[in-house]
């Protein structure tokens, strides 16, 4: 029945885990990523620089480009304060149904909305179809050479306003060349790099905070 390493991943998470505990789903992906099969979550060592980042931002109104199996989108949730809302947005619908399952099982469903589809088709619609006014936090950690192409989208959709925090998974591993020299040399955004490791590997790897000037 478990026939695809992410049913896997969150059949672990149910047998593991603690309903309705975030961090223990969180932990729980980890210590199956380490030990059993390799995932490409955000993982524990950027997952903590990602903390970091959302916690001083205090964020209202949150993006995710790519849920993949809802480890961000969980790790993310279980930050946010009362009222506070990520959607996240996912087109393949055997990697949708296993991030409801996971964000359901942490119990951060009220924080959370997944956006089945493609960002190219979604981003265009969350303000009127959503009632998005602008975004406090944008976190893509989806297919790299569209990193680029949907920051120039929520730009052109007037999404982002000056101080949204736009954080991209990544940069050195696989790597997103091009978006980090649009963010980088634009003139539009503040850039920071935050080196750490790809996610259960030794490998390096970084963060790009890129904060939008307005
Ligand atoms: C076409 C763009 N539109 C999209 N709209 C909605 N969802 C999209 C979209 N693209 C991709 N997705 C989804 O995002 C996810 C894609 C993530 C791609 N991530 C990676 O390739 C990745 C890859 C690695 C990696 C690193 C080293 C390796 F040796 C091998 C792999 C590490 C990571 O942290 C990664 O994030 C999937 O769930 C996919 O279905
Ligand atoms: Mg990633």
């Amino acid at each position: 029945m478990n026939h695809t390493k992410e049913q896997r991943v969150l059949q672990y998470v149910l047998d593991n885990a603690t309903r309705g505990d975030p961090q223990s789903v969180v932990d729980s992906i980890d210590n199956y990523c380490n030990k059993e099969e390799w995932a490409m979550n955000v993982g524990d060592q950027k997952g903590l620089i990602l903390d970091n980042i959302v916690n001083e931002s205090n964020p209202c109104v949150l993006l995710e480009l790519g849920t993949y199996c809802g480890y961000s989108a969980v790790r993310i949730a279980r930050l946010l304060k009362p009222g506070a809302h990520l959607y996240t947005v996912e087109f393949n619908p055997a990697f949708a149904a296993v991030a409801k399952q996971m964000i359901e099982f942490a119990g951060v469903q009220d924080k959370v909305q997944i956006l089945e589809g493609n960002t190219q088709d979604i981003i265009p619609q969350l303000k009127k179809k959503y009632e998005v006014d602008t975004l406090d936090f944008v976190f893509i950690d989806h297919w790299k050479d569209k990193y680029l192409e949907d920051t120039k989208l929520l730009e052109k959709c007037n999404l982002l306003r000056k101080g949204t925090v736009v954080l991209a998974d990544n940069v050195i591993v696989p790597g997103a060349p091009d978006f980090l020299e649009y963010v980088r040399t634009c003139g539009r955004y503040d850039c920071t790099n935050y080196p750490s490791f790809l996610e259960y590997m030794d490998e390096k790897d970084a963060l790009e905070k890129a904060i939008f000037r307005g």
